[in-house]
């Protein structure tokens, strides 16, 4: 994947597994936000293929449901009408139970009626997941959702993601700056690399579900993200920098 002379992305080939999270982390400008609109198939590549289930992606897909990092609400369209708006595109009639469930399970009952002006920074990130997930995507690609979000916010969003993934099973691809947001919420952490941007390091996260604040505290974890820093930052896990 190239933008001009520049090639963004090289040598990025994974599969994801049907109902688990994986998350793309990595320095800043290697590519993880390229390689998220390439799979959405908003972007066209330069080289190389993307597959959803045997079926090559061309452009944008139906069962592909994004989430970015700004919520994207029309503001002249209240909440619910923002839900809405993808049904009316696509001449699609809703589900209004399963918008309804989607509504309660991330808090957001009783502002249906409300303006993104009226709504925090959170719950306008919570309505662009309602609005993505009403959709019931077999994939959802999240953008670094809540990296403007304070990290109160983004622990207890962590928690909505991982909720919501237990109950609908809906195949995830994470991008963060968060090691720790990576580790909580992913089956798997992919570690991207610089110039080409590129997939150096796939790491499974065997942490049983829910992921508890004990899990999180433990010595594996501890290790896990050590060992995601030294892909990030190179440096050797294994030297014990306490004893230097
Ligand atoms: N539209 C574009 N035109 C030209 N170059 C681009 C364009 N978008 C991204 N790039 C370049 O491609 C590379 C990868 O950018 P990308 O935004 O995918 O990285 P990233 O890992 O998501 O970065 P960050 O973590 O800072 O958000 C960078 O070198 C960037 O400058």
């Amino acid at each position: 994947m190239a933008y001009g002379p520049r090639v963004a992305l090289k040598d990025c080939t994974f599969d994801v597994e049907q109902n688990t999270i994986v998350s793309i982390v990595g320095p800043s400008g290697c590519g993880k936000s390229t390689l998220l609109w390439a799979m959405s198939g908003l972007r066209d590549l330069t080289e190389g293929e993307i597959f959803l289930d045997g079926t090559k992606i061309k452009g944008p897909h139906p069962d592909i449901g994004l989430v970015f990092q700004e919520p994207n609400l029309l503001p002249w369209r209240n909440l619910m009408d923002n839900i809405l708006f993808p049904f009316e595109i696509r001449r699609e009639k809703p589900d209004m139970d399963w918008i309804g469930h989607l509504l309660e399970r991330c808090g957001l009952v009783g502002f249906e009626r409300n303006f993104p002006r009226e709504l925090s920074g959170g719950m306008q990130q919570r309505a662009s997941i309602v609005r993505a997930l009403s959709l019931r995507p077999s994939v959802l690609l999240m953008d670094e959702p809540f990296g403007a979000l304070d990290a109160f916010i983004r622990e207890e969003m962590n928690r909505l993601v991982e909720e919501i993934w237990l109950e609908t099973k809906t195949t995830i691809v994470f991008i963060t700056h968060s090691i720790e947001e990576a580790i909580f919420l992913s089956d798997r952490v992919l570690v991207m690399a610089n110039r080409p941007g590129r997939v150096q390091q796939d790491l499974a996260v065997d942490f049983a579900r829910p992921r508890s604040m004990q899990v999180m505290a433990s010595k594996a974890a501890f290790d896990l993200s050590n060992t995601i820093k030294a892909g990030i930052y190179g440096f050797d896990p294994s030297v014990n920098m306490a004893a230097e």
